[in-house]
């Protein structure tokens, strides 16, 4: 069956800007037909591939992602071309997923925009806040979705967590949340280029700082009230990126803490857990292998014996953002509530003052906002 599924279906018609790595990842999961996950009313169809160093590159991207006889017939009707600007100008692409390093973002979103495409980009959305307050401001100016692709939001074991402890209140009052994100990397990878927007806290750091804002900064008792932040950070000398981060957020309205940390030369979190919620009455851990993609939780109560769940992930798990950005601009938003511009700001806003105060500055093209 092709993605789409049913034509009773709302078909988003994506173009794919910059196919690398995730890019690869991400049309994998367009390609999962929506019932595996229970939907029944969004489908997703990539209709034009775009690479800044080649159509070639772009007729590769495509023959490898569609391999079987459905998807070969599927490819082709897909257009592939050797630049942006190209793309961009393709009339039947309606949400553009921006897949290329974090120091080309604030440019490419901008080119997308200003080509009157929905935006779905990468994390981190932009190197600084004040790049992303002017695209959300370019978003709405030109009546256009836009969002940033902070996937594990979206996860149902992440909405599940949330909801143990706003909801159900199965800590108690929660004191201390702990994420961290740590993997070995080899130095010739992008993140130890400054001019691609490398280090740790930016690219990784992200995904532990998506836990203590969901659980945190929007618990229902602290109302996005701003903690006080302190930054450290050891830059490394070589490569002039931070290899360890670790920033502290303090919520005294709520009376709790929230501790991120991040590191580029050690996988801190294997085979145990990477994030731990602690309350008066026990914690939860949560596990896997990356933070970006909880796998399961375990909770500990004070007494009892803990309990561990492993939902089942029918994929990577990127489609349900696609399924998002699909439901929001059928329903004519502007933005998801879900990874809303003003989370997305707070986060640029924490990641600069942990830079101030670790003392790293990218290169000036890549902080610019103009
Ligand atoms: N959501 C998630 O789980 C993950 C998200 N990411 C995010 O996705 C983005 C891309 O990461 P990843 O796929 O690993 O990146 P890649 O290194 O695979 O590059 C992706 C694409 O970006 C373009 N690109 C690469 N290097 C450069 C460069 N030096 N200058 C200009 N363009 C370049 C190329 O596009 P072209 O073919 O057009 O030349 C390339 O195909 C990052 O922002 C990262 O943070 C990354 C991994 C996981
Ligand atoms: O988003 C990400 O998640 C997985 C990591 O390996 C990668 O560096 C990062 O960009």
């Amino acid at each position: 069956m092709p993605s789409d599924g049913s034509s009773n279906k709302r078909v988003m018609r994506w173009g794919i800007l910059a196919p690398g790595g995730i890019a690869e990842t991400f049309v994998g999961d367009l390609q999962l037909d929506p019932a595996t996950r229970g939907v029944t009313d969004v489908a997703h169809r990539v209709v034009a591939v775009g690479s800044a160093s080649g159509q070639k590159k772009a007729d590769d991207f495509v023959k490898r992602m569609y391999t079987t006889k459905e998807q070969v017939e599927e490819a082709k009707a897909i257009r592939t071309y050797g630049s942006y600007d190209e793309l961009v100008r393709d009339a039947d692409v309606e949400i553009m997923y921006i897949a290329s390093p974090q120091s080309h973002h604030y440019q490419q979103i901008k080119l997308c925009l200003n080509a009157g495409k929905h935006v779905l980009c990468e994390k981190p959305i932009t190197i600084n806040a004040e790049q992303i307050r002017k695209l959300s401001a370019l978003s709405k100016a030109k009546n256009l979705f836009f969002m940033e692709a902070r996937w594990t939001k979206f996860m149902d074991i992440f909405r599940e967590i949330v909801k143990l402890v706003h909801e159900d209140k199965i800590l108690g009052h929660v004191y201390r949340v702990h994420s961290d994100f740590g993997q070995e990397l080899p130095e010739d990878h992008r993140l130890y280029f400054p001019e691609l927007g490398g280090g740790g806290l930016l690219d990784c750091g992200i995904y532990p700082l998506t836990y203590l804002t969901a659980l945190l900064w929007d618990h229902p008792d602290n109302q996005r009230a701003r903690p006080r932040v302190t930054g450290s950070m050891r830059i490394s000398p070589k490569f002039k990126v931070d290899e360890d981060s670790t920033g502290v957020l303090q919520f005294d309205k709520i009376n709790a803490t929230g501790i991120l940390t991040v590191n580029m030369r050690v996988d801190l979190h294997r085979p145990a857990f990477h994030t731990i919620i602690q309350g008066d009455k026990g914690d939860i851990l949560v596990h896997g292998t990356h933070t970006s993609r909880p796998t399961a939780y375990s909770i500990v109560l004070k007494g009892q014996k803990p309990v561990t769940k492993e939902p089942h992930i029918p994929g990577h798990g990127f489609f349900w953002e696609a399924d998002e950005c699909a439901r929001c601009i059928v329903a004519g938003k502007l933005e998801s509530p879900v990874v809303s511009h003003e989370e997305s700001i707070f986060a640029m806003e924490i990641m600069d003052e942990i830079r101030k105060q670790g003392g790293l500055q990218f290169p000036e093209q890549i902080e610019r906002a103009d």
